[in-house]
């Protein structure tokens, strides 16, 4: 306990000049501060738009009202909009990546090294449009759990340094999470603001995003951090005698109408999720029916699974990207097996090792759909320095996921880009090596996909005889794959190659006995 005061006495002391100056700005970025008028007005109530009144006002009758003429769509669109508001800081960051290096015990991470878990850091800030990393340090820790991180003296080495680089904004400290106290000790102490992972990742979700569904599950991972700055911003406004006092007329006082505003949002959040989800299973029911193999593309992020998908279905539409989590909806894409066999390949989002639970979780539902698939393809980036580290990132989350058995003990491992490695040798015996944006080893790969595809949907390969003048071919043709029609004319016959599965095959026996 000595040492603790001893290291918060120590913080104190050299933060006392840097954060004079650069309190006001950290939090005044955080969080609108309130100005004038009524404090009812601040943090979570959601721009007004006009025609329509908040709460407690009288509806008004001018502009784009809630009236008859306003469809359903726009006032979902509106509301979507609302859940939306910014939580996070947008415009120019300068950064100071700090990679705490935990060199013993169990926290010691395996199959990596503190120089390429920073490098990921300033490739993930590196993704951030108007982010920039201005210095990075590696500082070891035996506490990265205690407060400050860092132990004494490398916590004073840290705070120096952020003194002698008073161009930074902020400092992006590599770990999965921050605790609310911590990271409101640490801004004071350092008079910036101070990210972890989880911000910076939602962050990067957040500017990617495109569909409602995947904007919508940014808004949900998003509720804990706002959280966290409420209750940093409240301990603030407590020290002001602000937060407490009841709000005149409410019965509540500020801190528990904030609170409540917040669960309030999450609610609406979770429920227009719900709304997507039922819709989707619709659309699920539909693939079904139409028998087409489902196979799930999945992998780290960047690994090229967008590049993968793109080569094996010939859709221009895809757009791969040198950045991380450039895909963060689940899109599906035809493309044919080498039997003429049609598939969906099915993009998703690509992993990350630490990824935050809260983000894992409000991602889960995108990852729903990959249970009803009829195979799941890894792609691995085989050229990365952590390649191992990946594949275990991604077999752990794939682990957590709940998906049947049959589908975990048939995955497909695709080792990509084999084009920057010299005469590649896989030294796993299963996997197909391919890279996908020069086009070598496809044909391998969709051959492999075939063979497990067509295992694990019971589809078989068959060459049936049938009459030219009945309906059998265009019953065939409808129902099952044709491969090829071989006539034989004397006899007006055709032996037809299908690929069938086992419940179109019993319907065809039925309608046409031999
Ligand atoms: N040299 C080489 N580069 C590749 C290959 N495949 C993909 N890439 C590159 O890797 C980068 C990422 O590719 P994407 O296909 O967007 O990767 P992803 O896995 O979909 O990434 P996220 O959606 O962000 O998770 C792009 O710059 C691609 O051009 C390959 O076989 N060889
Ligand atoms: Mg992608």
């Amino acid at each position: 306990m000595g040492s603790g005061l001893l290291l918060r006495g120590a913080a104190a002391l050299c933060a006392r000049g840097l954060r004079a100056q650069r309190r006001q700005a950290t939090l005044a970025r955080w969080l609108p501060r309130p100005p004038s008028g009524p404090l009812s007005t601040w943090l979570l109530v959601p721009p007004r738009r006009a025609g329509r009144p908040g709460r407690g006002e009288p509806p008004r009758s001018v502009g784009r009202g809630r009236g008859a003429a306003h469809s359903e769509e726009e006032e979902e669109e509106e509301d979507l909009e609302e859940l939306l508001a910014p939580g996070l800081p947008r415009g120019v960051q300068r950064l100071l990546v700090v990679h705490p290096d935990v060199k013993w015990g169990v926290k010691k991470p395996q199959l990596t090294t503190a120089e390429l878990q920073i490098a990921e850091a300033v490739t993930l800030i590196n993704t951030l449009h108007n982010w920039t990393v201005l210095d990075k340090i590696i500082l070891s820790t035996k506490t990265p759990d205690k407060k400050f991180i860092f132990g004494k003296g490398n916590f004073q080495i840290l705070t120096e340094k952020i003194k002698r680089l008073p161009q930074i904004t902020a400092v992006f400290l590599n770990i999965e999470r921050l605790s609310p106290l911590t990271k409101k000790e640490l801004e004071d102490a350092w008079g910036v603001m101070v990210f972890d992972r989880y911000t910076v990742v939602l962050h990067i979700f957040r500017c990617n995003a495109r569909t409602k569904e995947a904007k919508l599950q940014i808004a949900l991972a998003e509720i804990p951090l706002l959280r966290t700055n409420l209750k940093n911003e409240m301990s603030h406004l407590d020290q002001q005698r602000g937060g407490s006092r009841y709000i005149m007329g409410s019965g509540e006082t500020f801190m528990e109408t904030q609170y409540r505003l917040l669960k309030e949002k999450e609610y609406k959040i979770r429920n227009a999720l719900e709304k997507l989800r039922r819709k989707r299973s619709v659309l699920r029911a539909q693939r079904e029916r139409r028998e087409f193999p489902v196979i799930s593309v999945m992998g780290y992020t960047n690994c090229g699974k967008t590049t993968l998908i793109k080569a094996l279905t010939g859709d221009e539409g895809l757009q791969p990207q040198d950045q991380l989590f450039a895909t963060l909806d689940i899109t599906a894409h035809a493309g044919y097996l080498p039997s003429h066999l049609a598939v969906i390949y099915v993009d998703t989002i690509g992993f990350l090792s630490e990824l935050p639970h809260d983000l894992i979780e409000s991602f889960s539902a995108t990852l729903e759909d990959v249970a009803y698939s009829d195979l799941i393809v890894h792609v691995r980036d085989i050229s990365h320095p952590e390649t191992v580290l990946q594949k275990a990132s991604v077999l752990s989350v794939l682990k957590n996921l709940n998906l049947p058995s049959h589908l975990l003990d048939s995955v497909v491992e695709v080792h990509n880009k084999v084009d920057l490695i010299e005469r590649y040798q896989s030294p796993e015996t299963n996997a197909i090596a391919v890279s996908a944006l020069l086009g070598y080893g496809l044909e391998e790969l969709k051959e492999e996909i075939e063979r497990i595809v067509l295992k694990t949907t019971g589809k078989r390969i068959l060459t049936i005889k049938v009459n030219l003048a009945g309906p059998q071919l265009s019953w065939l043709y409808k129902e099952a794959t044709v491969q090829e029609v071989d006539v034989i004319p004397e006899n007006g016959t055709a032996n037809v190659k299908v690929i069938i599965s086992n419940s179109a095959l019993g319907k065809y026996k039925k309608l046409f006995p031999q």
